[in-house]
């Protein structure tokens, strides 16, 4: 029974991973197992969209600096956390988070584990470890930069200092900006349309975009070619091509086959 974080699945398939641990969903060694322990209830029974939210006023203020003053972060417990953000990121169907308020550290860490990202306009994003004598131990010296590009990761994680919302959306750390308290609605409303969308494409373009990345353009058109090719083969393709030539642009139904 999980006590700080909660798995609510929908009739459209979508799944909203809540974090709930008062007072400021700070990530303690038991909301990481329980997060860990939702990524894998996830891998096993697959939702058709993934949407990830916290609290009304802080969506996850980082790990729970109580935990570090208590024992200094051994590398088990550093595996354990990118071994749980790492499982988020490779689920093989569409992933965003819901900010409102305060994704710092960890959090935002959390965050950058999403393929997509909707945020209050209240909201504001960072990566303050620096100021607590730390670098970020959680992906975001990785992900961020690759992100939005070494200029902008370097501000944030050498001075700690946030971005507001509309400058996350600026520099693409944010995709959409809604009114405060709107974004979980927001995040669940764009999940359904990737849930009725084509699964097998959504799932062969995450890892195109992941791992063709990684290495020289040759090695990335290499995977892009051998995925193209695969996802030919799949019920998706040959409903969508099917559809366009029969029903014209964007009526393909990939949900009730
Ligand atoms: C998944 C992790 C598992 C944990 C196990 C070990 C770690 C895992 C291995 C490595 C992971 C590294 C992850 C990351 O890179 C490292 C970090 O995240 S370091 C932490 C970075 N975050 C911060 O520095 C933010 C700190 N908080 C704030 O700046 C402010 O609280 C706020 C979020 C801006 C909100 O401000 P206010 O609205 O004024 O509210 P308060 O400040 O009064 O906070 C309310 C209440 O919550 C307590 N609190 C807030 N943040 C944390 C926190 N990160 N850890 C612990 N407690 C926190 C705060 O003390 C108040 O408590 P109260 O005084 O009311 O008892």
């Amino acid at each position: 029974m999980s006590e700080f974080v909660h798995v609510e699945r929908d009739d459209a398939g979508v799944a909203t991973v809540r974090l709930d641990r008062p007072k400021a969903n700070a990530l303690s060694g038991a909301v990481l197992a329980e997060l860990a322990a939702a990524a894998s209830d996830l891998e096993r029974d697959l939702p058709r969209a993934v949407v990830v939210t916290g609290g009304d006023r802080i969506f996850a203020a980082g790990a729970d600096i109580a935990e570090f003053d208590e024992r200094p972060v051994g590398w088990e417990t550093a595996r354990a956390f990118h071994r749980a953000l790492g499982a988020i990121a490779a689920l093989p169907r569409v992933v965003i988070a819901a900010i409102e308020g305060y994704a710092l550290g960890g959090g935002l860490e959390l965050a950058l584990a999403c393929d997509l990202r909707v945020a209050s306009s209240s909201a504001k994003l960072g990566l303050p470890e620096i100021s607590l004598g730390l670098i970020p131990g959680g992906g975001g010296t990785q992900r961020l930069p690759r992100l939005v590009g070494l200029a902008v990761a370097k501000r944030l994680v050498l001075t700690g200092e946030p971005l507001t919302a509309a400058e996350a959306l600026g520099v693409g750390l944010v995709d959409r900006v809604v009114e405060p308290g709107q974004a979980t609605e927001a995040a669940r409303a764009w999940a359904q349309r990737f849930a009725s969308g084509p699964l097998a494409a959504l799932a062969f373009a995450k890892v195109a975009l992941a791992e063709g990345t990684q290495g020289s353009l040759e090695e990335g058109l290499a995977l892009e070619q051998a995925l193209f090719a695969q996802v030919f083969t799949t019920e998706d393709a040959r409903i969508g091509v099917r559809s366009f030539l029969t029903d014209g642009p964007g009526r393909a139904n990939f949900v009730g086959r």
